[in-house]
């Protein structure tokens, strides 16, 4: 296959592909040293990209911090990177590939955060699947072990030599340098799946999108960005799906907030996955975070916030929050359906919530209204991904007892 179908038919994972002319100076040395640029370099860069942003830099690791290990669980194509871009924003500076490596990288560094994306873990590159007649979703497709020791020693403040999946070809590339950060997020298949590497996780995250908006998403970016056929988006959906359900499916369980994404039902039969019914399932009882609610704490509340404050056009919005279960386990939900109109408006909304881990008034508003092109932006998807993206900076700061400032 030619490099630009290639490159055409590659997930991204969460990185931002560099220009093919970049790629293709890179030479595949063998682990490439990626050293993170000095204090006053990245200071420098921050004060000039944004004065304000530069306030929020604390940077240096030092010797005895906590590395703080959050984990993101989900199927290929059910908006990671869009989470990922909306979580280590609240973070402040610009989550960037590692300078001077390989452009095919699947990590993301900012000040504060590294984001590891797991494919890096395929034990079986894309020829060796196929020859043993596995999928990417297959356990025995990963390198449990190693993803154990490096997530444990960077957890331990130690650098870690990487392997990288490369999309584009299909191949494991050379190793890369991670050094440890303060908030090292791994998102991917499989979080959750090996007990060792779950046991290192202070805070877990999953996304639930159900098959149909999978699908309509799926469809939207592979058949109008990748030129894939309706015809083979279904049949590769249909190949994953028994791996799906067996494997990343019931990690869901070990979750601590899963973001659901259903149909709505303000809509009979609206299958376009445009309007979309969310559900922010939160665990209750955790030591690190505290659940958000609307109105009033452990009651159940129907809600239907259009009227003088909130623009609504059909079909309007409808929110909901309530105590629940969820595998046996006590949770509290809070659900949105529908859409906002005037996302300014969203201030109105985020005044009846409380325990968001927001700092001051409106801070959820301003991180949507920032991230307002990224998809989702204006349901519930963008609302609780701003809203768990609030509660890893409450986990990180209840862990290391430090204040994040806010950008
Ligand atoms: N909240 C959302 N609302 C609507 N569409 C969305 C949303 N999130 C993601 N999408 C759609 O799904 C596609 C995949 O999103 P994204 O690249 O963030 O997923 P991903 O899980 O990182 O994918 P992959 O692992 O395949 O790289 C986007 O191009 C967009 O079309
Ligand atoms: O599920 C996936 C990503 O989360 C991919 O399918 C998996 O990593 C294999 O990638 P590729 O299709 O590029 O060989």
């Amino acid at each position: 296959m030619q490099t630009a179908q290639l490159k055409a038919a590659a997930p991204a994972c969460g990185v931002a592909r560099p220009s093919m002319a970049a790629r293709s100076s890179f030479k595949a040395a063998p682990a490439p040293s990626v050293a993170r640029p000095s204090f006053a370099r990245r200071v420098q860069k921050l004060q000039k990209a944004a004065g304000v942003q530069a306030r929020n830099v604390v940077v240096v690791r030092a010797a005895d911090d906590k590395v703080v290990v959050i984990g993101l669980a989900a199927d290929s194509g059910c908006g990671k990177s869009t989470f990922m871009r909306r979580v280590t924003g609240i973070f402040g500076g610009e989550p960037k590939p590692p300078a001077g490596g390989n452009p095919d990288s699947n990590t993301l560094l900012s000040d504060m955060t590294t984001v590891i994306c797991l494919d890096d873990y395929h034990s079986l590159d894309r020829n060796g699947r196929k020859e043993k007649a596995v999928t990417a979703l297959d356990p025995r497709a990963q390198h449990f072990d190693l993803m154990y020791e490096q997530v444990k020693a960077l957890k331990e403040g130690k650098p870690v030599q990487k392997p990288i999946y490369n999309h584009v070809t299909g191949l494991l590339d050379p190793p890369e340098e991670i050094q440890a950060p303060k908030i090292l997020i791994i998102e991917g298949l499989h979080p959750f799946f090996d007990d060792r590497v779950n046991d290192l996780l202070d805070f877990k995250i999953y996304l639930d999108i159900s098959d149909e908006i999978k699908f309509a998403w799926k469809i939207q970016r592979d058949m109008a960005e990748r030129g894939h056929s309706l015809e083979s988006i279904k049949a590769s959906i249909e190949a994953r799906k028994p791996d799906f359900d067996a494997f990343i499916d019931p990690q869901k369980k070990k979750a601590d907030m899963i973001i659901q994404v259903l149909p709505t039902q303000l809509v009979p039969d609206e299958k376009e996955g445009k309007i979309l019914r969310v559900r922010l399932i939160m665990k209750e009882g955790k030591k690190l975070f505290d659940p958000v609610y609307l109105f009033d704490q452990g009651s159940t509340v129907s809600w239907i916030p259009c009227g003088r404050k909130l623009t609504c056009t059909f079909p309007g919005i409808k929110m909901f929050y309530g105590p629940d279960t969820y595998y046996g386990e006590e949770v509290s939900v809070l659900e949105m359906d529908g859409q906002f109109d005037k996302l300014e408006e969203l201030i109105y909304m985020e005044s009846h919530l409380s325990n968001t881990s927001a700092k001051f008034y409106g801070e959820i508003t301003q991180q949507m209204l920032k991230n307002s092109s990224f998809p989702g932006s204006n349901n519930g998807t963008g609302l609780f991904q701003t809203i768990v993206g609030l509660k890893v900076r409450e986990v990180y700061e209840r862990i290391t007892e430090k204040e994040v400032v806010p950008v």
